[in-house]
């Protein structure tokens, strides 16, 4: 039976260190999210992420705005909390809307306060290796691998999926790592031949429970980025599974993370450390700036 990551506990504590180093700042970091439309998930993300960002000491700024919204709106509203000196991050919850241009409202964010790690800089900085600001899922991710395996020099990985929020930058950051990194998507020829060469296997492909334990190799290290949502027994009822068949895969794999309580916790930790990174970065420009 696998080792079992408690990624719950291990975002508690990452919490808890944000907390103390926000408390021994001369100012107070700001967080601005966006949610565009109704979408009842969503609105759940939101909300938790708002109470955490209060409970680490920081300013949580938040804008809902109906579906219905236009891009010139949206547009404005991007402009104005980069114009914000209270506001050091923003995020733009995804998906939007589909009348709206999602990749003109993320170029507009300022790249120092895009804390999501979407803007072409911050993805151009992190596949150069340059310090910028890195997805949080991805470096929740990275986190909990390091924490567990410490160096990864070698191992193979394979990334299930390529989206720029969460696939691509993993593959960067487990190159980063010295991995030997292939990245998987769904025209990928027989992937499960491909997964069984993993010594790390990142799902983030977002189909339930896709990956089976027979994809897996003996003693492999495997991080479940799914968040789906399924009916669940009872009738009316609904549950959170990953991307990867748990039961099966954990008795094979030697480490996994769950679904909930898995990466899903890292990735709002990790939005509150960027956050931070990314105020304490323009604030420290701000000092420089006003001491000439
Ligand atoms: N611009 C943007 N950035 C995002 O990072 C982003 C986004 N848009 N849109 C939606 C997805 C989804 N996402 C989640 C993060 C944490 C949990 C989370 O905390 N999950 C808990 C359980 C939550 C529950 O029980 O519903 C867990 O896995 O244990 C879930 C989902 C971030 N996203």
């Amino acid at each position: 039976m696998a080792d079992i990551i408690d990624g719950k506990a291990f975002a508690a504590s990452l919490r808890a260190s944000i907390a103390a180093e926000v408390a021994a700042l001369s100012f107070q970091p700001g967080l601005a999210v966006v949610l565009v439309g109704d979408d009842p998930a969503s609105k759940v993300y939101v909300a938790n992420k708002a109470r955490q960002t209060v409970e680490v000491g920081m300013r949580s700024f938040e804008h809902r705005l109906p579906a219905e919204t236009t891009q010139a709106t949206l547009l404005a509203l991007v402009q104005s909390l980069n114009a914000d000196a209270a506001v050091h991050g923003i995020l733009v919850q995804l998906p939007l809307p589909r009348h709206l241009d999602a990749d003109a409202i993320i170029a507009a964010i300022s790249p120092a306060k895009d804390v999501d790690g979407l803007t072409v800089t911050n993805a151009g900085l992190l596949a150069n290796g340059l310090p910028g600001l890195v997805p949080c899922t991805p470096l929740g991710c990275i986190l909990l691998l390091h924490d567990r395996l410490g160096g990864m020099t070698g191992l193979n990985a394979v990334v299930i999926g390529r989206s720029n929020l969460v696939g691509k930058p993993i593959a960067q950051l487990l190159l980063q790592q010295n991995c030997t990194v292939t990245i998987a998507h769904s025209k990928t020829r027989d992937l499960p031949t491909l997964c069984r060469g993993a010594d790390i296997l990142i799902a983030a492909v977002g189909r339930p429970e896709m990956i089976k334990g027979d994809w897996i190799k003996p003693g492999a290290t495997v991080i479940d980025v799914g968040i789906n949502r399924v009916p669940a027994a009872a009738p009316g009822k609904t549950k959170l599974v990953g991307d990867v068949a748990f039961a099966e895969a954990a008795g094979v794999a030697g480490i996994i993370t769950p679904v909930p309580g898995g990466v899903g916790p890292m990735t709002i930790a990790c939005l509150l450390r960027n956050t931070l990174t990314a105020a304490k970065r323009i604030e420290s420009r701000a000092t420089l700036v006003s001491e000439v």
